[in-house]
């Protein structure tokens, strides 16, 4: 049993007001908030060890490279990853699904297809169309249905022996759903295809294990799971990062340089080119083992307590609909009322202190499909409350009233 009023206490940023309202924070699926154990460990990073990594030669170089791999080793063990050299620290799920791509474009060739799911964000979606037209591959979609889940009959049917790659998100940021990762990294490695899971909204609320999950790469943000920004995660199985070249080149990637040639480093640095974002890699394992602390299996029993609350709670406003009503979702709650922009709820709820996201969430594919300009989208994490919930409500039935 979580106790939220001590976790609450974690977190400066929640006794924040604005508009002269106590924040009532529910934007979370955009990114999470830092709780006091990270923030000490950002101040002690720049206040005792700030030094460049891996080739200094006096102590404040060694305890900054000492404490950053030792992160590397925390993300590897959170994730059960094999090796902790399968552990790329990027700037984030972006970068770090730019960087496979990437990877696949001396990989890649006309007769080669790759399937993407209809409830990606654009970060899972842009990238992957940049390397068809390097390449000349077709991007094939899995549709959707009307309960924002994936029609997995449609996947069976357009893998084939040319599939090359396939790539989905764990949970859809627009809709909560929890998309059956395993069937589909199955199907995909039947027919020799490998498989990349865009984990950003995931790992706020469960802990994935890559090996179990035999997924070739699994990609994350630490600003999603009370860490840092500009600071993420891919993992890929040795394997297949030894057969990608690098990304981009720079210090830290090589081995050997002279203008005839040049060779580059092993795993990992092989794909952390430059100065890397020393201290949001430590503050990335110092999150992680915060939220450990608390427990995936807690935040997951509480988090799915306020999903369930929300949306009976939303349900009983006349007018207002749900989009995203699996079964299997976690704590995301998208919606709009009848006749009113999501814009328009979003801006009152503001003035409330409420903070929703309002608009296509990265996602214009989906809002395509139910033919809206977006919703209104509220999103809950382990240190929100039920009478926050009430808070929301109050605030849609108000913003009803002044918008109809
Ligand atoms: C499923 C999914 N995949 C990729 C990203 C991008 O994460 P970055 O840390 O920005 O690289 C996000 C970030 N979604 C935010 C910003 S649009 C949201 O409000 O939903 C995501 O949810």
């Amino acid at each position: 049993m979580l106790d939220i009023n001590k976790i609450r206490e974690d977190f400066p940023i929640l006794k924040r007001q604005v508009n002269g309202k106590p924040l009532v924070y529910f934007d979370n699926a955009a990114t999470s908030q830092t709780p006091q154990q990270v923030i000490d460990v950002i101040v002690d990073y720049y206040s005792n060890y700030n030094a460049n990594i891996h080739r200094g030669v006096h102590a404040l170089s060694q305890e900054a490279t000492d404490k950053y791999e030792a992160a590397r080793k925390t993300i590897q063990n959170h994730f059960n990853a094999k090796h902790a050299y399968e552990i790329i620290f990027t700037s984030g799920t972006t970068d770090s699904i730019n960087l496979i791509a990437n990877g696949f474009a001396s990989l890649l060739n006309e007769k080669d297809e790759l399937i993407v799911s209809a409830l990606e964000h654009h970060s899972n979606i842009v990238p992957w169309q940049m390397l068809c037209e390097k390449t000349g591959a077709t991007l094939k979609v899995i549709p959707m249905t009307l309960e924002g889940e994936l029609d997995l009959e449609a996947y069976s049917n357009l893998l084939s022996k040319n599939t090359k790659l396939v790539f989905v998100n764990h949970i859809s940021n627009a809709l909560g759903t929890i998309n059956p990762i395993e069937t589909i990294i199955d199907k995909a490695h039947q027919v020799g295809a490998a498989v990349l899971i865009d984990g950003a909204q995931a790992c706020p609320h469960i802990k994935p294990d890559v090996q179990a999950l035999d997924v070739d790469f699994y990609v994350t943000s630490a600003h999603k799971i009370c860490g840092p920004t500009g600071v993420g995660m891919l993992y890929g199985k040795e394997e297949w990062l030894k057969k990608l070249p690098p990304y981009q080149g720079g210090g830290e990637m090589i081995d050997q340089v002279t203008f005839e040639k040049t060779t580059y480093a092993g795993l990992p640095h092989k794909f952390e080119a430059g100065t890397p974002n020393i201290c949001g890699g430590i503050a990335f394992g110092a999150a992680l083992d915060y939220m450990n602390a608390i427990g995936f299996d807690n935040i997951a029993n509480y988090e799915h307590e306020l999903l369930e609350y929300g949306t009976r709670k939303l349900l009983e406003i006349e007018g207002l609909k749900i989009y995203g009503t699996s079964k299997n979702k976690t704590s995301v709650i998208s919606f709009n009322l009848e006749g009113i922009h999501p814009y328009d709820v979003g801006t009152l709820l503001d003035k409330m202190g409420i903070a929703v996201r309002t608009g296509h969430h990265c996602t214009q594919p989906i809002m395509d499909f139910y033919k809206i300009p977006g919703t209104v989208r509220a999103s809950f994490s382990f240190y929100n409350t039920k009478e926050e919930i009430d808070k929301l409500v109050e605030g849609v039935k108000k913003a009803k009233l002044m918008l109809s």
